[in-house]
């Protein structure tokens, strides 16, 4: 299994999974996976369903403390510092490592006011236009809404919505966005609009995304984890993933001889 070492070396990684175990009621969902993500690079976590992606996903911004039969052993490293620790709060952990949906879940609210409704809550009030025009231009979706932005947030596509959702997210100034198959409720046009944005979006953020799409997984990510039945099976840059596995099960995958 690749280890942080075989990951290119861009100083301390941003987020680091180390021998993490999640387990629901007593039932296991990841055994034991070590990963490193480095900073401003796009990392896939591909894998059958039930491979514990998602469970994965949710203990790099802690919202796996949201379900209570989930228990957690090991360690979560963000920029080196546990994610963990006793004197972290759980709220600042969730603002810097941001998390973006499945299905596009804008708030009843206008345009405007779900990209300036983070920044409102981390009390920022003057500038407050200034920071919803750059969230929203961030997330490449400006120029469709700056004729509506007094309008219902429901007024607006599905893809729309979606890239709402990322500014919403990139309105707090994370440093980590963590999506969980961003795109998979969305037509192929605005599939390809969210996969752009995520090319952009390396530049200047951390990406961690969870996609059943292997096509997706290559054509967005640098670096690719294969999870299987909770365990890491393989992990290294996304072109060995795909064209040269170390591991049959990965060969398997990526092939699409199981699935
Ligand atoms: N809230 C929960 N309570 C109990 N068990 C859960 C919970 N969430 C996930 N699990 C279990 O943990 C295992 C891993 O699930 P997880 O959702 O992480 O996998 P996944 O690879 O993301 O799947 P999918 O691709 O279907 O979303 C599964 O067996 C699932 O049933």
């Amino acid at each position: 299994m690749a280890t942080v070492h075989e990951i290119e070396h861009t100083g301390t990684p941003a987020l680091e999974a180390r021998n993490l175990s999640v387990s629901y009621g007593g039932e296991r969902a990841l055994r034991g996976v070590s990963l490193a993500v480095p900073a401003h690079r796009v990392v896939a976590l591909i894998g059958a369903s039930g491979s514990g992606k998602s469970t994965l996903l949710r203990c790099f911004n802690r919202m796996n403390d949201l379900i209570p039969s989930a228990r957690i052993e090991g360690e979560v490293l963000f920029r080196g510092r546990d994610l963990y620790a006793p004197d972290v709060d759980p709220v600042e952990v969730r603002r810097r490592i941001g998390m973006v949906f499945q299905r596009p879940n804008p708030f009843p609210s206008s345009v405007y006011e779900n990209a300036a409704f983070g920044p409102r809550i981390n009390g920022v009030e003057d500038d407050l236009d200034a920071v919803v025009e750059r969230s929203l231009r961030q997330a490449a979706l400006w120029e469709e809404v700056r004729e509506r932005l007094g309008e219902s947030a429901y007024k607006l596509s599905g893809g729309q919505q979606q890239r709402l959702c990322i500014a919403r997210t990139l309105a707090v100034q994370p440093e980590v966005v963590l999506m969980d198959e961003p795109a998979s409720a969305l037509d192929p046009i605005a599939t390809q609009r969210i996969e752009e944005l995520i090319y952009e979006l390396k530049r200047d953020y951390t990406i961690v995304i969870v996609t059943h799409s292997l096509q997706q997984a290559a054509r967005v990510s640098d670096y690719t984890a294969f999870l299987y039945m909770g365990e890491l099976v393989e992990y290294g840059p996304t072109d060995h993933i795909f064209t040269n596995p170390r591991e049959e099960r990965t060969e398997a995958y990526v092939t699409g001889r199981f699935g």
